[in-house]
């Protein structure tokens, strides 16, 4: 499984977002993309399951040119790398397990899904997947009443249903508190690792990057501006990334429990100011 980005850029009007990236990604890993509020990592995502198509350049994986897909074939391509949200994007007045098996709608007909017919099969594997993520008694319950950290584990049920080569997660831990945070992080690791996937997550802190990634990739304006090891991103290194200046400091982008003085630095660091 090989992931490779040729000289990619994507310009909104005058501005490129993401400013002639080219890297791979080889086999199975957690890769973390950080940097500040602005700095690409979104469009950069996005591109990868065409929700955002790119102006130049080349996305292959293992040698398919993705940008060239269309119709069924970037479906298909959909499928293989799914996403999971900031707002975990669920049907709030929906079951869980429904939630769950909405993850299968690229891969069979309007009227079966239109009509609820999901087979034993696919209903057994969904409620395998709610109970490997530790929420399997939430199945019946509306995707509304569960707490944040639950219904983003629900959106990463939905989108291991598609059984994704790639998991695409676009700052999956920035709408929770810390303690949910950790939960949502350990889990995609955990499936990351058992099953040997891929997952690109863009995330706002370096700590979080430090713990729970195998490689990160610092963007600033648009640009790839470090790509290496968690221990080799120093406190120098993030200052480059986030363009702060000395007095920058770890604990404005860090989720630990108990490191921050107060909400309204809280609310800075998930802003990436
Ligand atoms: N649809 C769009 N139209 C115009 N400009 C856009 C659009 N999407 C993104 N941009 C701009 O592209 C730049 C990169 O945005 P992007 O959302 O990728 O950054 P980000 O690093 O993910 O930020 P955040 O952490 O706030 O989500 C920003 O300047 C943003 O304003």
């Amino acid at each position: 499984m090989r992931l490779e980005f040729r000289h990619v850029s994507k310009v909104f009007g005058s501005k490129a977002a993401v400013d002639n990236v080219s890297l791979s990604i080889e086999g199975a890993g957690f890769i973390g993309v950080i940097g500040r509020s602005g700095a690409g990592k979104s469009t950069l995502l996005r591109m990868i399951n065409r929700l955002g198509d790119a102006s130049s350049g080349q996305i292959l994986f293992d040698d398919a040119d993705i940008l060239a897909l269309s119709g069924r074939d970037k479906r298909d391509w959909q499928a293989r790398c799914a996403m999971v949200f900031q707002q975990f994007n669920l049907v709030p007045r929906m079951d869980v397990a429904s939630n769950v098996l909405h993850g299968l709608l690229g891969r069979r007909s309007t009227l079966s899904t239109l009509f609820n017919l999901w087979s034993e099969a696919d209903i057994r594997r969904a409620l395998g997947i709610l109970d490997r993520l530790g929420i399997a008694e939430q199945a019946a319950k509306r995707a509304e009443a569960l707490s944040g950290g639950q219904q983003q584990r629900v959106a990463i049920a939905r989108a291991l249903m598609q059984d994704p080569a790639i998991i695409l997660a676009d700052e999956p831990i920035a709408s929770l508190d810390p303690m949910n945070a950790q939960v949502v992080m350990d889990a995609l690791k955990r499936i990351q690792v058992e099953d040997g996937r891929m997952v690109i997550a863009n995330l706002h802190t370096l700590d979080t990057a430090r713990r729970y990634c195998d490689r990160v990739i610092g963007m600033r304006d648009g640009r790839v501006v470090f790509d290496g090891r968690p221990d080799q991103l120093t406190t120098g290194v993030a200052r480059d990334i986030y363009g702060a200046d000395a007095s920058f400091s770890e604990a404005a982008t860090s989720t630990e429990i108990g490191a921050l003085g107060d909400d309204q630095e809280y609310a800075a660091a998930m802003l990436g100011d």
